[in-house]
């Protein structure tokens, strides 16, 4: 058997569209577009790729986005005070502190700091405790984007052995938590796993979400299971990879996400969906 490919890049796009045309009926009707503000410290050059692609996608969804680029010497203390503001702006609906944060900040308490119904990556304790509860708010971008791709494949998830490899408060644990909720039997493996192949053999949907290329061999996959692959990994020539050996897994899973533009394109999506909701609108 041979995959067929969960587009996320056509997926994303059809909900970035979706939002487009939302937008348009906001202001048709005399109300103010959704406002995202993006925050990056320092010049790392993944990062400012990152806010770049999210900038771009908020101009095609009619977000307005509201850039606040400070030198990486910035004091925590500096940082607290502009979240605080931006928390108390009533002109803005979402903020997203760009990860990861100069070493001299303390990123928990920078996560801590952000209102929580501003909080659209969903890091908050409060948003992950609720969906912890099984009564989500606002859900954590990367693993949203993934439950909108399985939703895709039209396949019923219920009762399905799912392992996610990878335990990360953004990543692997909330999508623990988004599969348990979906009614998926989970098992969350990390650094500290026996067997991870055994694991991963028995899973009907395996994540990788560790961030070493190649690390999930095919041969380990079950035949017709479904592979959601997190990891961005630069090469030395500057293209990326996933942490699933693709061109083998394919060949043995009913439906896989390439690298890249399979759960990355979705991340953002989901982003931008969040921040509709943050601004108080249904989808
Ligand atoms: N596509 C997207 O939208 C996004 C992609 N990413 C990418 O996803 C990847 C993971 O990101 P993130 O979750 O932030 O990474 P972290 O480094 O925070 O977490 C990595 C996880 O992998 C586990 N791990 C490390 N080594 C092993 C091993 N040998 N066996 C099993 N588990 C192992 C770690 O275990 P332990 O807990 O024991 O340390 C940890 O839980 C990265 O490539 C990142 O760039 C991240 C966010 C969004
Ligand atoms: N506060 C915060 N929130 C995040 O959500 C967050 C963060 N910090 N720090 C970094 C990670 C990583 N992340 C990605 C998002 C999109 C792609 C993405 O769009 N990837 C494309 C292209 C990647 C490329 O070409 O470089 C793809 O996979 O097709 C990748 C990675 C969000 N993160
Ligand atoms: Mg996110």
């Amino acid at each position: 058997m041979s995959a067929r490919i969960l587009d996320g890049k056509a997926v994303a796009a059809r909900i970035i569209e979706q939002l487009a045309q939302q937008t348009e009926r906001l202001t048709q009707a005399g109300k103010r577009p959704p406002a995202l503000a993006v925050v990056l410290v320092g010049e790392d050059p993944a990062s400012a790729i990152y806010v770049r692609s999210k900038k771009q996608d908020c101009a095609k969804s009619g977000i307005r986005s509201i850039s606040h680029e400070l030198p990486a010497s910035t004091s925590q203390e500096a940082l607290l005070a502009l979240v605080h503001s931006l928390n108390a702006d009533p002109e803005v609906d979402g903020i997203l502190v760009q990860l990861p944060l100069p070493a001299h900040i303390d990123a928990d308490a920078i996560t801590a700091a952000i209102d929580p119904a501003k909080d659209v990556d969903g890091f908050h304790s409060y948003n992950i405790g609720r969906l912890a509860q099984k009564m989500p708010t606002l859900r954590p971008c990367t693993p949203k984007g993934m439950m909108t791709l399985l939703a895709e494949t039209g396949e019923n998830l219920v009762g399905k052995d799912a392992v996610v490899v990878g335990a990360s408060n953004i990543v692997g644990r909330p999508m623990a938590l988004e599969l348990l909720m979906a009614r998926c039997t989970v098992t969350i493996c990390h650094s500290a796993t026996h067997d991870l192949p055994a694991k991963v053999r028995g899973a009907d949907i395996v994540v990788a979400a560790v961030g070493r290329p190649q690390f999930v061999k095919g041969d380990w996959i079950k035949p017709g299971a479904i592979v959601l692959d997190v990891g961005i990994n630069r090469l030395d020539d500057d293209r990326i990879t996933g942490d699933i050996e693709y061109e083998v897994a394919r060949e043995r899973a009913s439906w896989i996400t390439p690298v890249p533009g399979g759960v990355g394109p979705m991340t953002r999506a989901s982003l931008m969906e969040n921040t509709f909701i943050a601004a108080g609108h249904t989808l």
